[in-house]
């Protein structure tokens, strides 16, 4: 076990903390999150907009504690059990929502064939290039490794904004695309106030699709206070932390 877990407030606050506190009753549908995360955000959301009932459960991944990975083998957040059959992998448990519960709406990949591939395109994009350039910037100490890594984000960040109908990706219907995204856009001051980036500097058509995202009721919902998740990035920021995804990223791995 690293000792990441040790750098790790205990609960969800802020508003965050009155949605788990809501969300506390046994269900069919058990939901095992760490508040901090924004892979489990990912999710978390997606289960907030549908209005599916689920029971969450904090777990810190990074104990490795049995019963977990009896649940998830690769031990990280987030995980289900449903029925008691469990799964994991954020973007695979949003789209096991959408089919495992058609009838709750909105419908986040859509209906209609193309459209569900387009989606699927542009979620792509954001885990293989928004996602990672973030973590390699906030990870990278040296000057001239950061300047490299700060362009690498403002084009992955540009190339997805010229597709943005707004004020979110597919226009007025909320989809994949922007939960895929969200929450790295709740952490990008992580990147303002320690790495050179400003959302004005990457062009007012993110800055407008950024406000939409950070400011969607479901996006707040699953949001807690920002110091502490500061508290954790700044392991990452000295490069420190030994997570599964910071390990990946310094070996050049995809994650
Ligand atoms: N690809 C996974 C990534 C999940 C992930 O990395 N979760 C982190 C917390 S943000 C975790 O559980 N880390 C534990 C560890 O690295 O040991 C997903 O999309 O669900």
């Amino acid at each position: 076990m690293s000792n990441d877990g040790n750098y790790i407030y205990s609960h969800a606050t802020g508003l965050a903390a009155k949605t788990v506190e809501q969300h506390q009753a046994p269900q069919d549908l058990v939901f095992y999150a760490g508040w901090f995360c924004p892979y489990v955000q990912r999710s978390w959301i997606s289960l907030e907009e549908k209005g599916i009932p689920y029971q969450y459960k904090e777990v810190n991944p990074y104990k490795k504690e049995q019963h977990f990975l009896d649940i998830n083998p690769k031990g990280l957040v987030p995980a289900i059990e449903y029925k008691s059959k469990a799964l994991y992998e954020s973007l695979i448990l949003c789209e096991f929502f959408e089919d495992a519960f058609p009838e709750h709406t909105p419908h986040l990949l859509t209906t209609d064939p193309f459209d569900r591939a387009y989606v699927r395109l542009w979620v792509d994009h954001v885990s293989k290039q928004i996602v990672p350039t973030f973590m390699r910037l906030v990870m990278a100490q040296e000057p001239e490794k950061q300047r490299e890594h700060l362009a690498d984000f403002y084009k992955g960040v540009r190339t997805l904004t010229d597709k943005v109908k707004g004020p979110y990706f597919l226009g007025e219907q909320f989809s994949l695309v922007d939960i895929a995204l969200a929450p790295w856009v709740l952490r990008d001051y992580i990147l303002a106030e320690n790495r050179g980036y400003s959302r004005e500097a990457a062009g007012s058509a993110w800055v407008a699709y950024a406000k939409a995202l950070e400011t969607r009721e479901s996006v707040l919902r699953t949001q807690s206070d920002k110091e502490h998740y500061a508290q954790i990035y700044a392991r990452y920021l000295r490069n420190e932390a030994q997570s599964e995804a910071a390990k990946a990223i310094r070996a050049g791995k995809p994650f």
